[in-house]
């Protein structure tokens, strides 16, 4: 997580293949040439069909885009290209490797299947330094710059604050750097005939440019590969005009393809997915994509993204300090029984902890094999586990298969990892929204706008999971025969938690499970809250705390006060056997 240990590549100082620099302008990157060919009349012009209602037009947040000069019912065809019209490089599966030439293909070759971008976007260079290319038309359309990491300055890789992007990030600007090498060993004995950029220069950011062009705007669609099973393979194509449409979770259109009489041939529309009034702009869905992949491929982020999550790694050590923070007495996540072994390594989660990832955030709130490992792990016994299958231990619509107490206990567990996650960001989301509001450039400002949207899913995790904790203790104690608990605490301002027992870790942590031990007279709409968690590094022992000052800080992230997070200075001297005070001041 911390940015600055992770030695970041970088592609600023290069220039794509043939381009100036581009400045980001509030009207989006410029295009490869300025008076580019009108896509529309080309498109008709090569037999394609373009409504006559439709429009290339600027749009505030996403450079150009489509919309329509009057409303359009639902049904009806917007776009349509002839099968000769997307530009598509399949030799990965054999189809067309004939009219590819070698050299391309066996450069696509050298490109890891995760980087998909790339092959295309060999075939797109290669048309674009074509003299008299057929896609000339479109390519020079295209944008000159993208928004997408690998092009940012090394600072604003480190804004991005957030370890597995900028891991990706760092993984692709290695690549780009290695084929870079590949390509030019690869060209430097090709003659000039069978020079697939006509003799151009391909470096790390003209490649980069390609991989981001196709990244940011291939679909990936039905290809002509026919399986016996009448199955065909799908594979990335780029789509002149059609990729001009923006994205959307709610789009107002969608892709069809259609078999032509001819075999073999496809024609792709995009018709109306629901009535567009006049002057909407066409928009179309890219997927339910997470931040990291919009913002990797695409350059762009979606705030309040449902599909968003944080990734963390499965890591017992990790677990075991969360699952204390949380209150839990012994957790064993470190050392699992062998049944317990069992079901992780049902779940894949058995194995070494950098491989091991899990996510937090999305529709699942939990990912599933999270949740039923923190259920396995925190049952009080076997049988308790065993009467269920796995899907109904990773489900979360399943309420507290192993019982109450380990529901709760996971749920806290899950709260704590939160709070650990939240921890590791360098920055609080209000120093965030200062440095946005001070003024930052376009790239800065997607960068911390990324790490901020992440922090607030965190918080957005944690509320809810408070908020189904409140229920599930509301049940149980309405439950016919509950034990009900005892008064609400304490008064008086200080409040004696025993110490936490020192772990490995770097923070030690004390739980505090309701807000009964917190003191009356602090007002009840700012605390009520459960948990409360409070990380703390031992200052020493027996030390007295005013957390007032940190409260507050935490108060203003958290909004409505859920969770506090309080880390002292670390002194290793203290004794774990010792009583900690704590001070709560109602704040002003
Ligand atoms: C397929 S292209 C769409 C056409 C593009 N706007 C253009 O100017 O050529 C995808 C790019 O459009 C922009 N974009 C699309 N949808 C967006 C959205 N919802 N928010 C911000 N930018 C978006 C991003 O720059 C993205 O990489």
């Amino acid at each position: 997580m911390v940015a600055s240990k992770i030695l970041m590549a970088s592609l600023t100082h290069y220039r794509p293949l043939n381009c100036s620099a581009a400045a980001a302008s509030a009207s989006g990157p410029s295009r490869l040439v300025q008076q580019a060919p009108d896509l529309i009349k080309w498109v008709r012009k090569e037999g394609g069909f373009v409504h006559p209602a439709m429009r290339i037009s600027q749009d505030t947040f996403c450079g150009l885009g489509l919309t329509t000069i009057e409303r359009i019912p639902k049904g009806s065809d917007l776009i349509a290209l002839p099968p000769h019209l997307p530009l598509r490089f399949e030799s990965c599966i054999g189809e067309e490797a004939a009219d590819a030439e070698p050299v391309i293909v066996s450069l696509a070759e050298k490109v890891p299947e995760e980087l998909w971008a790339m092959k295309l976007g060999l075939k797109l260079l290669q048309e674009r330094a074509k003299i008299g290319s057929f896609w000339w038309p479109y390519i020079s359309n295209l944008p000159e710059t993208y928004s997408v990491p690998i092009f940012f300055q090394g600072e604003d890789i480190k804004n991005l604050q957030y370890a597995p992007l900028l891991y990706q990030v760092n993984k692709r600007c290695r690549f780009l750097l290695d084929f870079e090498h590949k390509v030019k060993e690869t060209l430097k004995d090709v003659s000039w005939k069978d020079h697939p950029f006509e003799g151009l220069d391909v470096d790390a950011s003209s490649l980069g440019w390609a991989m981001s062009a196709v990244s940011s705007r291939a679909f990936r669609l039905h290809g002509k590969t026919k399986y016996p099973d009448c199955s065909s393979s799908y594979v990335p194509m780029m789509l002149p005009l059609v990729d001009m449409c923006n994205h959307s979770f709610e789009p107002n259109a969608r892709i069809v393809q259609e078999q032509e009489e001819k075999p073999q041939e496809m024609l792709l529309k995009v018709i109306a997915e629901r009535e567009i009034n006049e002057n909407d702009p066409l928009l179309l869905n890219y997927g339910c994509l997470s931040n990291d992949l919009f913002l990797l491929d695409y350059g762009f982020i979606i705030p309040s993204n449902p599909h968003d999550c944080i990734e963390l790694k499965y890591d017992g050590a990790l677990l075991d300090a969360a699952s204390m923070a949380a209150g839990v007495s012994s957790p064993n996540f470190s050392s699992p029984s062998p049944w317990q072994k069992d079901i992780l390594s049902q779940l894949n989660l058995d194995g070494e902890a950098p491989v091991l990832k899990v996510t937090i955030g999305g529709h699942e709130l939990v990912e599933g094999r999270l949740l039923a490992a923190l259920r396995v792990l925190l049952a009080s016994n076997e049988e308790a586990v065993k009467k269920h299958d796995l899907n109904t231990l990773k489900s979360s619509l399943v309420e507290a298969p192993c019982g109450i107490a380990c529901e709760m206990a996971a749920f806290r567990t899950v709260i704590a990892l939160c709070a650990i996650a939240l921890e590791h960001f360098p920055t609080k989301v209000m120093e965030d929204e200062s440095l946005l509001n001070s003024g930052v450039s376009a790239f800065s400002e997607l960068a911390i706008r990324f790490r901020s949207q992440k922090k607030l899913l965190i918080v957005d995790v944690m509320k809810e999971l408070s908020r189904r904790m409140k229920v599930q203790a509301f049940e149980e104690r309405s439950a016919p025969g509950s034990v009900q608990p005892n008064a609400r605490g304490r008064s008086g301002c200080n409040t004696r938690i025993a110490a936490p027992t020192f772990h490995q870790c770097i923070v030690n942590s004390v739980y505090l499970k309701y807000m009964a031990d917190v003191d009356d007279k602090c007002s009840r709409d700012k605390f009520d809250i459960i948990p409360l968690i409070i990380l703390l590094n031992l200052q020493g022992a027996g030390s007295s705390l005013d957390l007032c000052g940190t409260l507050c800080q935490m108060s203003d992230l958290v909004g409505d006060s859920m969770v506090w997070i309080v880390v002292a200075d670390h002194d290793p001297g203290a004794q774990a056997s010792e009583s900690f005070t704590f001070t709560f001041t109602e704040q002003a």
